[in-house]
Parts: C-alpha cells; sequence; structure tokens
C-alpha cells in the first residue's frame, strides 16, 4: 500500500482571468521506505503540491489517500484535519520554525504533549529523540544559539515525534552548506528506511539530488517527468 496515493489532484487559485492553475491532474504514489524529491522551476507547483499533502491546503478535484484512508475525494473526508495531521504527518519547513521561547527539547517536548502524552514523559522521550539526531549537547539550548544545521536538526525531531508515516519537507536543505545538507538527507533515508515511512522533499538543491530514490519533475502544475538519480 503507497503511503501518500493522489489520483487526479488539481488545485487552482483565483477567479476569472486571475485564475491560476497550481496543480492539474497530478498522480503521484509514494511507498513506505521511498525518498521522493519534488524538483522544477519556480511556480511549478511543488510548494502547493506539499501544502495539498499536508491538507493545509484543500484541492479542487481528484482523490487523496494517506496511509490507505481517503482524505480527499470531493471534499475533506475527515472534520478533524488537525488531528489528521497529527496523526499521519511531519512537516519540516525551509526556515526551522522552532518557537523561539522554547528551548530544544521544549521545541520538541510541545508537538509530543499534544497527542496526549505528559509533559515529563514527553520531555524524555525529545531528549531521547535528540541525542539520536546527534543535537543532544544542544538539548538545553534556546533556538536563536543554535547553528542552522543544529536548528534544522531540532525541526526534523519535532517532525517525526509522533512517528508519523508520511514526511514531508519543503526545501530542508537550502540553508545548509553540503556537509550538513547531506546530513540531513541521510536522517531522512535512515528514517524512511527504519520507520517504513514516506518522505516527500521539495528542493532546487543539486548537492542532493542523488540521495532521492525517485525524482519527480513539475513544470506548469503537471508531472514532467520521472527520474532515477541512482539508477
Ligand atoms: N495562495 C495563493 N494565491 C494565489 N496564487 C498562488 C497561491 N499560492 C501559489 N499560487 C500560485 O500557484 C502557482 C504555483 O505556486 P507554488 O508556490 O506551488 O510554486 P513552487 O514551484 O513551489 O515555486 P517556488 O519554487 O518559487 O517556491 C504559482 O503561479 C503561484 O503564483
Amino acid at each position: 500500500m503507497s503511503l501518500v496515493e493522489l489520483q487526479g489532484i488539481a488545485k487552482g487559485f483565483g477567479e476569472g482571468e486571475a485564475r491560476v492553475q497550481a496543480l492539474a491532474d497530478i498522480h503521484l504514489h509514494v511507498d513506505p521506505g521511498e525518498v521522493v524529491g519534488l524538483r522544477g522551476p519556480s511556480g511549478s507547483g511543488k510548494s502547493t503540491l506539499l501544502n495539498v499533502v499536508a491538507c493545509i491546503l484543500e484541492p479542487d478535484a481528484g482523490v487523496m489517500r494517506l496511509s490507505g484512508e481517503t482524505v480527499w475525494e470531493g471534499g475533506w473526508k475527515r472534520r478533524d484535519l488537525r488531528a489528521l495531521r497529527r496523526e499521519k504527518i511531519g512537516f519540516i519547513f525551509q526556515a526551522h520554525n522552532l518557537l523561539p521561547f522554547l528551548n530544544a527539547t521544549d521545541n520538541v517536548a510541545l508537538a509530543i504533549t499534544l497527542s496526549g502524552v505528559g509533559l515529563a514523559e514527553a520531555r524524555r522521550r525529545a531528549a531521547a529523540l535528540l541525542d539520536h539526531l546527534q543535537v543532544g549537547r544542544r538539548a538545553s539550548a534556546m533556538p536563536a544559539l543554535l547553528s542552522g544545521g543544529e536548528a534544522q536538526r531540532v525541526a526534523i525531531a519535532r517532525a517525526l515525534a509522533n512517528h508519523p508515516s508520511i514526511i514531508l519537507a519543503d526545501e530542508p536543505t537550502a540553508a545548509l552548506d553540503s556537509e550538513r545538507a547531506r546530513v540531513v538527507m541521510e536522517l531522512l533515508r535512515r528514517v524512511a528506511r527504519e520507520q517504513r515511512a514516506a518522505v516527500l522533499v521539495v528542493t532546487h538543491d543539486e548537492k542532493i539530488f542523488d540521495r532521492f530514490d525517485r525524482m519527480v519533475n513539475l513544470r506548469d502544475g503537471r508531472i514532467e517527468s520521472e527520474t532515477r538519480p541512482g539508477a
């Protein structure tokens, strides 16, 4: 079973003359353990596609299934989209989006408490996760004092905190040098492998293209081609 399944997904913005068809007839499957890149020129629909899969933007047409559950078909199939996101999806933004007034551990622990875990247990799990991502020694640091690579690893820990089966990342390595970019990609590959998660990453970053199992090339809101960089 594919964890992400899109059939004929479309999304437009605006009305009349000003209408933009950001996505048209998108068919995409991402399987457990797969790390898929999404690339294309500016305005080709990459962020729109990621936000549709994240259930942040509502599509106009098609069918979307996430881990086997139909979540959109002519309308949302779930009332509580926040709960749906919390259960299934980890989102890593380009800018790490950590809360500036919480230290690294508590940024991760907060995400864990949202799934109903008590604070002490959430902090314990957060600390273990930060250790696992090799940023444990920065656990009590505030975000402003973290380097770009450290902050991105804390943000990844937060995205992984509730063991999502689908991990979405919008240019996660854009602010990192090539060495740190590769570390982030290795982490995502490891999570895909160990947790049998589906990972979908928007990227312009040529230095990591070879780290994807599959690269989906978008143009004008359509999938133009797919390539297998490693093959
Ligand atoms: N909220 C919005 N309102 C109106 N138009 C939008 C909105 N979001 C995106 N668009 C338009 O939809 C198209 C696709 O945008 P999108 O941001 O998905 O592209 P992208 O490939 O991610 O681009 P970039 O690489 O520049 O981030 C563009 O023409 C954009 O202007």
